[in-house]
């Protein structure tokens, strides 16, 4: 990538122009650990592997790659992904509760679209990072790579809209305890200090706090999410010291709500009643916490809008089948509107990603649900 930027110097004057017109962040990147690294790894490995030692200095690569760091967006259209960067796109400021989603044509272009209506004078904003990434984790990659102190509402607000989204909780640290607090930093800039229980004041060092989340995060990516019987013992597991909207244990729910009855069309007519329902809660819940933290979070809403409509179709099928339509209406209807919502936050998702493929089927589906209700298009 660093190399494709540099020969446009020759290739291409305008866009190189433009390219140097990106923030670099040269001068704090300079001296930091990952200056060091791009120093060995990149500005000193470029003219020797291409042999081209007095092409380029060694300044004039690192800005490029600070250039890179700071203004690439990564494409998920291939495997493995590219990084790109878009000159219009590259000025738009970041927030950790962003207003604008952001998504990409099958051929690379960048789409830059708003899920839900701005507020006249609200700034726009997309995601530099992970909405779904804690606070403690947001915080440290944007530092890191794009060299800021993030100090946005969500950042400055541990509780996270009450959604608990990073927080751990007290009885988890305390033996015998039955204190139902929730643990949050000391300092709310400090996500590696100490914390403090919310509701006992019982105060647990960075190091616990370290300690707890490296292991749920190693359980996590070990786990074989595609099975409910593994999904639901990480969660029984960690509740003890997850708050049930962690990161941790949401990237399980999201799991769930695809797995349960999601095997093929037909699986879910065959799941009991009582799983149908919890299929039903984890989409609820998941939908009221991205409602809270990531209102633009499109294929977030989208792929569970689409296992919230599927669930709720076959609730209003079994209504059906007991005799209760007036219950079988409100259910197909609740599932239409979700289906209408999912086609709405996928959207513009490119042909090549399976996202536009549920896209696709929320449609079929939805044509189906306004027959069986009787609604002409
Ligand atoms: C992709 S550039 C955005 C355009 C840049 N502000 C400029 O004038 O060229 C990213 C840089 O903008 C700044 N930035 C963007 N959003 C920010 C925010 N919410 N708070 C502080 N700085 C921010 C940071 O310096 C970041 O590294």
């Amino acid at each position: 990538m660093p190399v494709r930027c540099l020969l446009l110097a020759e290739s291409d004057p305008a866009r190189w122009e433009a390219l140097l017109k990106l923030e670099s962040h040269e001068e704090e990147r300079r001296g930091s650990e990952q200056w060091r690294n791009d120093r060995e790894g990149v500005a000193k490995l470029i003219p020797r592997f291409f042999k081209c030692e007095n092409k380029w200095d060694e300044d004039e690569i690192l800005r490029v790659v600070g250039i890179v760091q700071v203004n690439g967006h990564e494409v998920p259209l291939t495997e493995p992904s590219s990084v790109a960067i878009y000159n219009m796109a590259s000025m738009l400021e970041h927030s950790c509760r962003p207003n604008l989603s952001k998504s990409f044509t099958n051929r690379g272009e960048v789409v830059i679209w708003a899920p839900n209506a701005i507020r006249r004078g609200e700034r726009l904003s997309i995601c530099y990072t992970d909405v779904m990434w804690t606070t403690g984790n947001r915080l440290e990659h944007l530092q890191q790579t794009k060299m800021f102190r993030c100090e946005c509402e969500r950042c400055n607000d541990p509780t996270e809209y009450e959604t608990y989204f990073s927080a751990l909780r007290c009885s988890g640290f305390q033996k015998d305890s039955k204190c139902k607090g929730y643990l949050l930093p000391v300092d709310k800039s400090q996500w590696t200090g100490e914390w403090k229980c919310l509701r006992c004041s019982k105060e647990v060092t960075g190091a616990a706090v370290v300690q707890i989340l490296e292991r749920a995060r190693m359980d996590l990516e070990a786990m074989e999410k595609h099975r409910e019987d593994h999904c639901n013992k990480y969660m029984k597991h960690y509740s003890k010291w997850l708050t049930s909207n962690h990161q941790f244990m949401v990237d399980v729910k999201i799991s769930l709500s695809q797995v349960i009855g999601g095997n093929n069309p037909e699986a879910i007519k065959k799941i009991p009643y009582d799983k149908l329902m919890n299929k039903i809660k984890i989409c609820q819940d998941l939908i009221a916490l991205f409602e809270k933290i990531c209102p633009a979070e499109a294929r977030a809403f989208g792929a569970t809008r689409f296992e919230l409509h599927a669930a709720l179709a076959e609730l209003g099928r079994r209504s059906t089948e007991a005799n209760n339509p007036a219950a079988a209406a409100v259910q197909l209807e609740d599932s239409l509107y979700n289906a209408t919502e999912c086609i709405r936050m996928l959207l513009h998702e490119p042909s090549v990603l399976m996202e536009s493929k549920i896209c696709a089927q929320a449609r079929v589906n939805a044509n189906t649900l306004k027959a069986l209700l009787g609604i002409k298009e």
